[in-house]
């Protein structure tokens, strides 16, 4: 381990962030309804420009007027190359109740656009005596953004999450392909005739959780396009979840129960680690570091591994 110790990302359940348009408001209480653990109510690729003011108004008054429960509430704005994006802050942050906890960021290319919204907000929570602070979380979605993830993980102290956006970030590449997240027809290896696909989402992923790890933020997975394919959805989140990653978005309310098992521990993944744990105090108790479990090592590392899946399902059970 480093001199320095690894901070731990904000210690609350993000295992769904489900989507919803800011100009379709009759889809807000069956959001809130819904067993996501966090809320995105969307001003940006959802919304037609003409409906930006709108959805807008839309927003600040749900904010105040749905019973949103304990799930984490989250705004997506518009980008920073757009004329809309200061008018959301401000707006927002001026007309909004005290219950909007969260704005999403998207299309982030560097560090200095996290400073350049952290500014308007932190001026804006000044003049309005706002009592809770707002926290960030971005999207991960152009060439920019990943060659310049980790400087994004330590912009401000009001990062609590990133996404990968697979649709834009596949557009900002160039990628040859218009499905959003999931197994790519095209990107495969090929032996002795048998085609065997690979992942080409898994770099990028693999990048922005040790950017996120880094520096004590929550890595998430973006959208899933097809939302009629539930087993690519599935394939999709367990491989993200195998990552690191610790949620996933919704963009339908089938996708929500979907991603919540996947990065839910299952009772026999928590059973095991702590059957892992428990050989471990024996082995220590014995003076040993390293000891036998089902025929495999387990030692002080193991230890580690197994606290993060005990940890995960303590913090979803509340
Ligand atoms: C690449 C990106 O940026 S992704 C993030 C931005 N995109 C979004 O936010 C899109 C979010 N999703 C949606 O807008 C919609 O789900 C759509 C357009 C994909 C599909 O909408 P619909 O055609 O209405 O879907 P469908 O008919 O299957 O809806 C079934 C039910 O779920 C409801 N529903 C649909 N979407 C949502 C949602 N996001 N949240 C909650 N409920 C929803 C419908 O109102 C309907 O309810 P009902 O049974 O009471 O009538
Ligand atoms: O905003 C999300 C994306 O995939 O693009
Ligand atoms: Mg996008």
């Amino acid at each position: 381990m480093s001199f320095r110790i690894q901070p731990a990302a904000p210690a609350r359940p993000n295992r769904c962030q489900l989507f919803g348009p800011g100009s379709r408001p009759a889809i807000f209480e069956k959001m809130a309804a819904s067993a996501a653990d966090v809320i995105n109510l969307d001003l940006e690729d959802s919304v037609a420009p003409d409906d930006k003011a709108e959805a807008r108004k839309n927003i600040i008054q749900a904010i105040g007027d749905v019973d949103w429960g304990n799930k984490t509430l989250s705004v997506r704005i518009n980008g920073l190359d757009t004329p809309y994006w200061y008018r959301d802050v401000v707006d927002l942050l001026e007309q909004a109740s005290d219950r909007l906890d969260q704005i999403m960021i998207p299309k982030v290319g560097c560090a200095g656009d996290i400073y350049a919204v952290d500014a308007l907000v932190t001026a804006i929570e000044r003049a309005k005596a706002r009592a809770k602070p707002i926290s960030f979380e971005v999207i991960i979605e152009s060439a920019a953004g990943i060659a310049h993830v980790e400087e994004i993980a330590a912009a401000s102290p009001r990062m609590e999450a990133m996404s990968l956006g697979a649709a834009d970030f596949a557009a900002s590449m160039g990628m040859q392909t218009t499905g959003i997240g999931g197994t790519q027809e095209n990107y495969y290896m090929i032996r002795e005739g048998v085609k065997h696909w690979s992942d080409p989402w898994h770099w990028a992923q693999a990048a922005i959780v040790a950017a996120c790890r880094t520096h004590g933020v929550l890595p998430v997975d973006g959208p899933f396009g097809d939302f009629s394919d539930d087993d690519g959805f599935v394939a999709q989140a367990r491989r993200s979840a195998t990552l690191g990653m610790v949620g996933k978005w919704a963009i339908h309310p089938k996708q929500v129960a979907l991603a919540n098992e996947v990065f839910t521990p299952s009772e026999a993944a928590v059973a095991e680690a702590k059957e892992i744990l428990a050989a471990m105090e024996k082995a220590k108790a014995e003076g040993a570091g390293a000891t036998v479990y089902k025929g495999r090592l387990v030692d002080i590392a193991s230890i580690k591994q197994a606290e993060v899946i005990v940890k995960q399902a303590e913090l979803i059970a509340g």
